[in-house]
């Protein structure tokens, strides 16, 4: 073993931090034998030491800055959010110390300028829990699958929004209820509506199709839609059919008819058949499924939020960061060289489910249908239940750009013998 020591800075010491300092502290010895020299925790950043009895005092500082200026060789990051923290893993970068973090709102915007002040000290910028928490995902996707060519990346990244929908459809419980628990339990941002609004869903699949597609997807550039707007409706009108809501971050690989390739990232709810395996994915579990020409189709299942599974992934990078210190060498550089343009949602090919409740009388059916037709959206079923002088109407579409689906809702929604647009959700799966 090196006599070497390797000294890691701490940023945070919230759900994350509180389990990472727990494991460094308990597991020095077994984390030096891994790393192959002493792991010594130089100091812990936190708003308020007053507030942290149960720290070793001497470690604690409020002045993350000066920390980040010391004598240390790897800043583990679990603060969350871009500024401050923006410039202060920039000065970690550039002063040559490897930065380990969990922060995807930070990446999915910054990681160009970081991956950039990486390369010029030769540091190392880890990232495995900044997405689908405990999961080894981006390691697969940045080293083990680094021959083959990644076709689609889709599934469930967050934990908060899955716990609120499997909630929901098993119990019927109520949104904010729902909501409070996932926070109590640790699975919420600090801010929830980063959850509910699929900004943290967004910002993990922009580094899902970044790492998936050699190329810089920022989450601006991924569609967003989150679950606040699910309703009881929604819920039921997927039990009808023998399906249920998921949030899905969803990247795709396009290729046009000439060749051309572009990338399509985009967060939203999803009916998915109870029989797709993501259906039987529930509480803060998360699973993504991988699709490569050569590997065909990965699935990768787990524990996706929580200070204790998060801390797995963060103390993986950290031994992954210190053996490069002790033995020389680097973890991946950033792989961005297929610079591919990013498909807008509207050009995207998506399916639809809209439920109807219309006028039971002649002539309806055919004037909804004349709404797809008039789109050139193809229906792929239809399904009528009559209910006194209303019939309730069931279209699953088949594939259409999603800006001609969303003109035909619009113009469903506008015809006389429309009485209600009750659900209008995209679908995945085919139903078995
Ligand atoms: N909780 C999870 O399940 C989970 C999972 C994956 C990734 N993450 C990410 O990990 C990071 C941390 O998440 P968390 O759940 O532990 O958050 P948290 O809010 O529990 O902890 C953050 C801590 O940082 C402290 N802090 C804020 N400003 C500070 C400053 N200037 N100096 C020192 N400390 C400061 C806060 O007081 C808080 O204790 C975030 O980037 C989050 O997105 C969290
Ligand atoms: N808030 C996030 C934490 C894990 O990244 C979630 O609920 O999935
Ligand atoms: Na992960």
């Amino acid at each position: 073993m090196s006599d070497e020591r390797v000294r890691v800075a701490l940023l945070g010491c919230g759900t994350v931090g509180s389990e990472v300092t727990r494991v460094l502290l308990d597991e020095a010895d077994e984390l030096a034998a891994r790393v192959g020299a002493p792991v010594e925790l130089a100091g812990i950043a936190v708003r308020r030491p007053d507030k942290h009895p149960e720290l070793p005092q001497e470690l604690l500082t409020n002045d993350a800055g000066a920390l980040v200026e010391s004598d240390v060789d790897i800043v583990v990051e679990l603060i969350g959010g871009i500024e401050p923290v923006r410039g202060w893993l920039l000065t970690a970068l550039r002063k040559g110390r490897s930065v380990v973090t969990a922060n995807k709102a930070l990446l999915s915007e910054h990681s160009a300028e970081l991956a950039e002040a990486a390369d010029l000290s030769g540091a190392d910028l880890y990232y495995e829990a900044s997405v689908a928490g405990a999961i080894p995902l981006l390691r697969p996707l940045r080293e083990s699958l680094a021959g083959d060519r990644i076709t689609r990346v889709m599934g469930i990244v967050n934990g908060t929004t899955n716990y609120i929908l499997s909630a929901m459809d098993a119990t019927g419980a109520g949104y904010a209820e729902t909501l409070d628990e996932a926070s109590r339990l640790g699975y919420a941002e600090a801010d929830p509506t980063a959850d509910v609004d699929g900004y943290d869903a967004a910002s993990k699949a922009a580094i899902l199709a970044s790492l998936a597609f050699h190329t810089r997807v920022t989450a601006s550039d991924v569609h967003r839609e989150g679950i606040a707007g699910i309703t009881a409706s929604d819920i039921a009108a997927a039990r009808l059919l023998n399906r249920t809501v998921k949030l899905l971050a969803i990247c795709e690989r396009v290729t046009a008819d000439d060749g051309t390739e572009s990338v399509s990232a985009r967060v939203h709810p999803v009916m998915i058949p109870r029989s797709h395996q993501l259906a039987g994915v529930n509480g803060a579990f998360n699973a993504v499924y991988v699709e490569a020409d050569a590997a065909g189709e990965l699935m990768f299942y787990g524990q996706g939020a929580g200070g204790a599974p998060t801390a797995s992934a963060v103390l993986g990078d950290l031994v992954a960061a210190a053996r490069n210190r002790v033995a020389g060498g680097r973890g991946p550089r950033e792989s961005a060289h297929a610079a591919l343009p990013v498909r807008p949602m509207g050009q995207t090919p998506t399916r639809y489910h809209i439920s109807l409740d219309v006028a039971d009388r002649a002539g309806v059916l055919a004037q909804v249908a004349q709404a797809f037709a008039t789109h050139d959206v193809s229906i792929a079923a239809v399904r009528q239940r009559d209910r006194n002088s209303t019939a309730s109407l069931v279209i699953v579409t088949h594939s259409a750009p999603d800006a001609a689906l969303r003109a035909t809702v619009d113009e469903i929604g506008k015809l006389d013998v429309v009485r209600e647009v009750v659900s209008v959700m995209r679908v995945e799966g085919e139903d078995s």
